[in-house]
C-alpha cells in the first residue's frame, strides 16, 4: 500500500519528502498510522530490497478497493504535475522536481534507489585440488580424524627449522596450520615443549588454540600443559615474575585505565588541563604508543600543542608510577626489554631454551614485540610467524605492517608459504574483497581464492541516512530470522561506536537478541554531546544541578565557578541559569555574553529540538567552543560531527523533553547492553577492530562512505600526501568484508551527519574486477614507489 492517514493528514509515499520515511516508520511502530478506509494501524516497511510500503495486517475487500482507488488518481494528479512542470521549466521556470519512487540509478536523495550487486566478479574456477601420489601417514591419520590440510598448509606444517614467514589470507585457514604445526613437531618430531614458545595476539586465541589441540591425535595433555603458548603479555610477564618477583608483583599493576587516568588528570591539573574538557583518554593510548615504539617522554618530539601536553603527563605519569613501584600492560613488555639488554647471561640462557619460536597475527606485531622476539630467536633463527599484511589494522597502537613486509629483508634464509585458499567466503565475496585491497601498494600482492560459489554477490544498499541505514538492516534480519537464519548468524560491523548510535538504538526496540561488542561510552555520553544536552536540559529545567556542571566548560568558564554560580543562586534567589550573569572578576566580554544568556535559555524551551541546537550553536555560542576544542583536540574524533549526529537523532523528536527521555532511556539501555552476560543466540553489533578473527553467515557493513569508511582522519592525512591511514582503512574494509560467509551488505546511506555523502572510494574499487595478480612479492620487491594513489573521493 502507498497510501494511509497519519496526524490526519492523507499520506502519498511516493511524493512523500523522503526524510520523513523513518518518522513515518516510527509513527506507525506507535500505531498512529491508519487504513484510509478501516482506519485499522498500518505498519510501514522500510526494507533493502523493496520500495518503502504500507502494511495492513488484516485488509477487508473494501480497504484494498479503497487504497487502489485512491492510489491511482493520486498517481494521476502527480503524472499531470509532472507534466506542468516540464512545461514550466521547458518555458523558463526552474520548478523541484517531482519525488517518485523509482529504481533510478542517479544518486537523488529523495528517490528510493534499488540496491546493486557488485559486478566486477571474474567467473569462478573450481579450485578443490584431488589429493595425488603418496599422502604423509601423519596428513592421513590427520584426515582420519577429520582436520584436512591443503598442499600449502601441509607444507608450512612440515618447514619447522629456519626462518619461516606464513602469509595467511583471510579465512585461510591460519589456526589450523598453527596447531597442526605445533602438534606435528610435539608427537610426529618429537621435540620437547619445553623448548617451543607459540605466541598468539589475544589470550582468547591461545585458549582456543590449546583446545584445538587438545583434539589431535597422539598429543598428551601432559605435553600440552608444558608448552609455553599465550599472548605476549602473559608469557613475559611470567618470565619476569620468575626474575623480579618483588617488583612485578601484580598487586603494583595498574589494571585499569581508571587508575592510569586518574595519575595523569593529576598531571594535568598542573599544567591547567580541564578535566571535563581535555582528551585524557586519548593522552593515554598516546603514550602506550609511545612506550611500544621505546620512546621515552625525554625522547618525544612533539609535533604540536597537544602532543606537547602529552609529553608532559607522560613525563610525570613515569615519575608518578616508579614513586608508587606500579606498572602498567606495556611495562611488562619495556621491562623484559631492559631486563634481557642489562642481563647477558639471562638472555643467552633463554636463547637456549627456546629453540623453536612461533607468533601468531604478525602482521600486528610493534616495535618492542618483535626487538624481544628478535632477541629470543636469535641463536637459532627458527622463528615461524603467521600473519596477513592485509589485515594489518592497529597502527593506532603502535603496530606497523611493514616488519611483516620486511621479515624477508631482515632473515634472508626466509622460506615463505602463501596460504591463499579461502575456506570460509563464496567466491563471490572473496573476488569482490580482492577488489578492494589489491589496489593498496604497500603489500604483498596475492589473490585469494574461494572454494565455493553461490548466486548471491555481495549487495549495495542506499538508505537515506543512519536511521534508515539501521532500519533497513534490522527489517532485513527479521525477514532472514522469519525464514529459518538463527540471530547468532549475523553481525553488523561498523567503523566507530558512535556510526553505530542509530543501529544500536533500533536494535534496542527490535526483537532481535543482539550484543553490542564496542569499547566507550554511550554515544550521549560524548563530550560535545553531553554539553549541548546540557543546555537543553537547563533550557527546560534552569536549576538542573549535573547540567550546570556539564556546562560550565562549554562557556569558557572553569570547573570551580560552579560554587559560585551555585551561590549567586542562592544570595539573589534565582535559578542557576538566572545566576550566571553575577559571576564575578571575568573579562567584560565574558560578562556580557552571561548577560544575554538567560534570556536565550528561555527562548529554547519552545523550540524543536533540531531548532534548539542549531540555537545553541550559533546563538549560544556554542561554535566557538567547538572552534577551540578542535584545534586542540585529537584528529579521530570531533565534536562538531557528534553535534552533527546528534542532530540527526534530534530530527525524529518533535519537543525536548520527549528527546531527553529518549536519550536517558537509551543510555541507560546502552548501560545494560554492555554490561550484559552473553546469549549464545544473538545478532552481534560491533565495530570491525573487534571483528578480527570472526566468522558469520550473514554481514551487512555500515556507513560506506567518504569519510565514514574511510574515516575522515584518513582522508585528511591522505590530502596532506600520506597514504598510510588510507590502506588501513582499505584494510579495515577488506577485514570487515572477508568475515561473511554467505551474504555480506554494504550500506552507502546517501545522506550522513546532515550532509549529502559520497560513497566510499571502496565502494567504487569493488565494482573494478581486480586484474589476477603473481603471488606473494611485496611492493618493495615489485620496485613499486610508493606513490600516492589517484583516487579522487567523489562519484
Ligand atoms: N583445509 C581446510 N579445509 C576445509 N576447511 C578449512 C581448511 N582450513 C581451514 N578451514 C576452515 O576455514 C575457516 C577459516 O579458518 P581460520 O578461522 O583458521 O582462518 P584464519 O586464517 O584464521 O582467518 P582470518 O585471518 O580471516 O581470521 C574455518 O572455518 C576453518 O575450519
Amino acid at each position: 500500500m502507498q497510501v494511509a492517514y497519519h496526524q490526519e493528514k492523507l499520506i502519498f509515499l511516493p511524493s512523500c519528502e523522503r526524510e520523513i520515511w523513518q518518522q513515518l516508520y516510527m509513527a506507525s511502530i506507535r500505531q498512529e498510522v491508519t487504513c484510509i478506509h478501516c482506519h485499522s494501524p498500518l505498519r510501514m516497511e522500510l526494507s533493502i530490497l523493496q520500495p518503502p510500503s504500507f502494511i495492513h495486517l488484516h485488509p477487508t475487500k473494501e480497504c484494498m478497493n479503497a487504497t487502489m482507488m485512491l492510489e491511482n488518481k493520486m498517481k494521476e494528479t502527480s503524472k499531470k504535475e509532472d507534466q506542468r512542470t516540464e512545461e514550466q521549466s521547458s518555458a523558463g521556470f526552474q520548478l523541484p522536481k517531482r519525488r517518485s519512487i523509482t529504481t533510478s540509478s542517479i544518486d537523488e536523495p529523495e528517490i528510493w534507489k534499488k540496491p546493486e550487486e557488485v559486478r566486477a566478479i571474474p567467473p569462478f574456477e573450481n579450485n578443490s585440488k584431488q589429493m595425488t601420489g603418496d599422502i604423509h601417514s601423519y596428513r592421513r591419520m590427520l584426515m582420519e580424524h577429520g582436520i584436512f590440510l591443503d598442499h600449502n598448509q601441509w607444507k608450512a606444517v612440515q618447514t619447522t627449522e629456519g626462518p619461516l614467514l606464513i602469509l595467511a589470507g583471510a579465512g585461510s585457514g591460519k589456526t589450523r596450520v598453527l596447531t597442526t604445526r605445533t602438534a606435528y613437531m610435539l608427537t610426529e618430531q618429537n621435540y620437547s615443549p619445553k623448548e617451543m614458545i607459540l605466541v598468539t595476539f589475544t589470550a582468547k586465541a591461545a585458549k582456543e588454540m590449546k583446545e584445538r589441540m587438545r583434539l589431535y591425535p597422539g598429543l598428551e595433555s601432559r605435553t600440552l600443559n608444558q608448552l609455553m603458548i599465550g599472548t605476549f603479555h602473559s608469557i613475559f610477564y611470567k618470565m619476569l615474575m620468575h626474575h623480579e618477583p618483588e617488583k612485578w608483583a601484580p598487586t603494583n599493576l595498574l589494571k585499569q585505565d581508571w587508575l592510569r587516568q586518574a595519575m595523569i588528570k593529576e598531571a594535568g591539573r598542573e599544567i591547567d588541563l580541564d578535566e571535563k574538557d581535555f582528551a585524557f583518554d586519548q593522552a593515554l593510548t598516546q603514550i602506550s604508543w609511545w612506550k611500544n615504539h621505546l620512546l621515552s617522554p625525554e625522547h618525544v618530539k612533539a609535533k604540536d600543542v597537544w602532543e606537547e601536553r602529552v609529553v608532559y603527563l607522560y613525563k610525570r605519569y613515569e615519575q608518578m608510577r616508579l614513586a608508587k613501584n606500579a606498572f602498567d600492560f606495556d611495562d611488562m613488555l619495556l621491562g623484559l626489554y631492559d631486563l634481557l639488554n642489562h642481563n647477558d647471561l639471562l638472555l643467552k640462557r633463554y636463547q637456549q631454551r627456546f629453540s623453536y619460536v612461533s607468533v601468531d597475527e604478525y602482521q600486528d606485531i610493534n616495535k618492542v614485540q618483535v626487538e624481544l622476539i628478535t632477541m629470543l630467536s636469535d641463536r637459532t633463527k627458527n622463528l615461524c610467524v603467521v600473519g596477513d599484511d592485509d589485515q594489518s589494522i592497529y597502527a593506532f597502537r603502535g603496530s606497523d605492517p611493514s616488519y611483516i613486509l620486511n621479515f624477508k629483508e631482515h632473515y634472508p634464509q626466509t622460506k615463505m608459504v602463501v596460504l591463499a585458499e579461502n575456506y570460509r567466503s563464496t567466491h563471490e565475496i572473496v573476488s569482490s574483497a580482492n577488489n578492494v585491497i589489491h589496489i593498496n601498494r604497500d603489500r604483498y600482492s596475492k589473490q585469494l581464492l574461494a572454494q565455493t560459489s553461490s548466486n548471491h554477490p555481495p549487495l549495495l544498499f542506499y538508505p537515506y541516512d543512519e536511521e534508515e541505514e539501521a532500519t533497513m538492516i534490522v527489517t532485513d534480519m527479521k525477514k532472514k530470522i522469519e525464514a529459518g537464519a538463527q540471530p547468532s548468524d549475523f553481525a553488523v560491523l561498523f567503523r566507530t561506536n558512535t556510526s553505530a548510535r542509530a543501529l544500536i538504538e533500533r536494535f534496542v526496540s527490535s526483537s532481535i537478541p543482539f550484543q553490542l561488542d564496542a569499547d566507550g561510552e554511550s554515544f550521549y555520553r560524548r563530550k560535545a554531546v553531553r554539553k549541548i544536552l546540557a543546555f537543553l536540559r537547563l533550557g527546560i529545567n534552569p536549576d538542573d544541578s549535573q547540567a550546570l556542571s556539564d556546562l560550565i566548560g562549554a562557556l569558557f568558564l572553569k570547573q570551580q565557578t560552579l560554587q559560585e554560580v551555585k551561590a549567586a543562586s542562592i544570595t539573589n534567589d534565582c535559578s542557576y541559569v538566572d545566576a550566571l550573569p553575577f559571576i564575578q572578576g571575568l573579562k567584560p566580554f565574558q560578562t556580557k555574553k552571561l548577560e544575554t544568556l538567560p534570556a536565550k535559555f528561555k527562548q529554547l524551551k519552545s523550540k524543536k529540538p533540531i531548532d534548539a541546537i542549531t540555537f545553541i550553536e550559533q546563538e549560544m555560542g556554542f561554535n566557538e567552543y567547538v572552534k577551540k576544542q578542535g584545534s586542540e583536540g585529537n584528529k579521530m574524533e570531533r565534536g562538531s560531527d557528534d553535534v552533527r549526529d546528534l542532530k540527526v537523532a534530534a530530527k525524529l523528536h518533535s519537543t525536548i523533553g520527549e528527546f531527553l527521555d529518549y536519550i536517558d532511556h537509551m543510555t541507560i539501555k546502552y548501560e545494560e547492553l554492555r554490561n550484559q552476560k552473553s546469549y549464545s543466540d544473538s545478532a552481534q553489533l560491533m565495530t570491525i577492530h573487534r571483528a578480527k578473527g570472526l566468522e558469520y553467515k550473514h554481514v551487512y557493513i555500515l556507513s560506506a562512505v567518504e569519510g565514514g569508511l574511510p574515516h575522515d582522519y584518513a582522508l585528511e592525512a591522505w590530502r596532506e600526501g600520506d597514504d598510510k591511514p588510507l590502506e588501513e582503512e582499505r584494510r579495515l574494509m577488506y577485514v570487515a568484508m572477508t568475515r561473511a560467509e554467505k551474504s555480506l551488505h554494504i550500506s552507502v546511506p546517501i545522506m550522513r551527519r546532515g550532509k549529502k555523502a559520497f560513497r566510499s572510494r571502496f565502494v567504487r574499487e569493488i565494482q573494478r574486477m581486480a586484474p589476477k595478480q603473481s603471488f606473494a612479492t611485496s611492493s618493495r620487491e615489485r620496485n613499486l614507489p610508493n606513490e600516492r594513489i589517484n583516487n579522487d573521493s567523489r562519484n
